[in-house]
This record gives C-alpha cells, structure tokens and sequence, in this order.
C-alpha cells in the first residue's frame, strides 16, 4: 500500500532539499551569483532563485493541491528536467508513519521552503552556515523539516548532508548529542545584530556565545550539542526560516518558540515576520527558565 500523504511529501522534499544543494554548489563554482537587495540587509542570488524553483516546481507537480510557500515569492515553474525531482528519498519511505498523521488531508498542509537559509553567509563566503529549508505544517503546527547543508563534508570528502525530523517519528541524517552539562553556550546571528539582541543576550550570561549565520544552522548547533540555546530576540526572522527547524528540534525533544515562549503558527493565512523573534532550547535545557529570564525585554 502507498504511503500517507506526510510521509510521501516529506521523502520527496529530502530529495527536492538534495537537488536544490547541488544548485546552490554549481551557482557558486561559476562565480556569479546574480545578487539583489531586496531590502536593508536582505540579499538574494540567483542560488536562492534557482533553488527555490527547483523545490517548488517538484513539490508542486508530486502535490498539486497542497500550499507552498517561498521565501523568494512566485516562482517560474517551467524548469528544466536536470530539476525536476520526482523520486522520494527511498530510506525515509521504508519508515512507518507515525497514527498520528495517517488521515491529513491535503489542505490541512502548508509547506514553507527558505530554498538557501544564510544568504549574507554564503556571499561572503562562510559556506557551512548555508542550509536550504523545508519546512511541513499540519494546520498551524510545524510537524516535519528537512535542514539540508550543502557544505557539510563527509568522512569521504563528498559534499552535504540531509537531516530530517517528524515528529512522533524522531530524526535522521546525523548523530544526535546532548551539549555539556557544566556550561551555557548560546548561538546567535552573525549578520542582524542590534540592541535588544545584544541585551537578551547578557541577560542570559551563557559561557559562551557562537555568531553564526542562518537559523537551520544554529539549530543544527544545537541537534548535535554544541550549543544549548538559539536566541534572537528580533523580529527579522520569517516563517520559513523556522517551520523545519522547529519541526526537527522538537522531533528531538527540544522547543522552539518566540520570546514570551509560544509557538509560531504556520497556518495558510499567517504574517510571514516572527515578530516575537525566536528562542529554541535543548531538550536538557528548561525552555521556561530562559522565558523568564528574558521577560523584561522590551522587544
Ligand atoms: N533584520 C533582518 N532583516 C532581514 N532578514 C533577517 C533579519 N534578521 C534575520 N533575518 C533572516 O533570518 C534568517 C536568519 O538570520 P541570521 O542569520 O541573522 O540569524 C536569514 O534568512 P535568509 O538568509 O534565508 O534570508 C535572515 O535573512
Ligand atoms: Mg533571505
Ligand atoms: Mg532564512
Ligand atoms: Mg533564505
């Protein structure tokens, strides 16, 4: 019997995260990268344009029926068959869907793609940052993601990774880690920093604090235990930079909400700004301490 909708649409879109990578590669090998400013510190290039066609022509033409949403807006769907992505990744197929979401039907999806997370990062060259996102929401509540990094080089010197997460299922594509006990690391942006960033920051007084780029890469800092929180205490962030995060974390045991601690809602008709901004802990971590903590902000 052919799988449930979920399952089929999230091993087609690990598939669609894998192509968009090598998109995101090759734009970069040639050297131009075609960049816009699509507002004060806010750029794209033509691998966030070429990335985010190649993931919705394939997810549209699997999934007709079934809402997608880009960071770069409309996209030309008339793409070249080289990316096309047709085939579901055949190892996330062979899972068992959790009861949970064995009867969603196709309007209860939204799925929210940033096609290249960390687009300061990649034009100035720090290319682990780079993630491409895909984000799936059943009714408002983010429940699978992909976090793609294009960069990431395995032991046999091949390039990217794909890591996945469902919740009810648990994740996959890398090998989980709880960060050290004695110490409170904190990753933040590296590109959109400002005051009350700054000011969340120091009322937290981590031991440590890690810029970098992108919000699937500092979540993925904290999938691997090298960081305990995520904090941006800004509304810069938009839904497609946490719908997968989210989904993965949280598949993991962790949460991911804005700074009064609730969760986003990833509805069809939401605003696309996180305006509350975001704070994502590990699971060993109390996610309500942190809240608490930072409840005199004045975001
Ligand atoms: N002030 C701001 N203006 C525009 N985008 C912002 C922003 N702050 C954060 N973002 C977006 O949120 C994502 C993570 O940001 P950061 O790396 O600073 O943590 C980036 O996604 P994109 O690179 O996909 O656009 C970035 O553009
Ligand atoms: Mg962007
Ligand atoms: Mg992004
Ligand atoms: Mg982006």
């Amino acid at each position: 019997m052919s799988q449930p909708t979920l399952m089929r649409l999230t091993a087609l879109s690990i598939n669609a995260a894998k192509r968009a990578g090598a998109i995101i590669r090759d734009v970069m090998q040639k050297g131009n990268l075609g960049i816009v400013e699509k507002g004060k510190d806010d750029l794209q290039t033509e691998a966030d344009r070429s990335a985010q066609r190649c993931i919705i022509a394939s997810l549209s033409l699997a999934f007709p029926t079934i809402k997608i949403i880009g960071e770069e807006g409309g996209s030309d769907l008339d793409v070249c068959k080289d990316w096309l992505v047709t085939q579901g990744d055949e190892d996330f197929l062979n899972r068992t869907c959790p009861e949970q979401w064995l009867d969603v039907n196709d309007n209860e999806f939204v799925v929210w793609v940033d096609p290249l997370d960390g687009t300061s990062e990649y034009t100035q060259g720090f290319l682990d940052h780079v993630t491409v996102l895909i984000g799936i929401a059943v009714r408002n509540s983010a429940v699978a993601g992909i976090i793609h990094q294009p960069y990431f080089k395995n032991p046999g010197g091949e390039l990217g990774r794909t890591i996945w997460g469902l919740k009810g299922l648990g994740t996959g594509g890398f090998i989980p880690n709880e960060p050290p006990k004695e110490t409170f690391i904190i990753t933040t942006t590296r590109s959109h920093s400002n005051t009350i960033v700054q000011a969340a920051l120091e009322a937290l007084s981590p031991t440590e604090i890690i810029k970098v780029g992108g919000a699937g890469y500092k979540v993925l800092l904290l999938l691997e235990g090298r960081a305990h929180a995520y904090v941006f205490a800004s509304p810069g962030c938009k839904k497609w930079d946490t719908c997968a995060p989210e989904a993965v974390l949280e598949a993991q045991g962790g949460k991911l909400t804005d700074i009064l601690g609730y969760h986003y809602s990833y509805a069809t008709d939401v605003d696309y700004p996180n305006k509350k901004g975001v704070i994502a802990t590990v699971k060993s971590v109390s996610h309500s301490d942190v809240i608490t903590k930072l409840k005199n902000l004045n975001m």
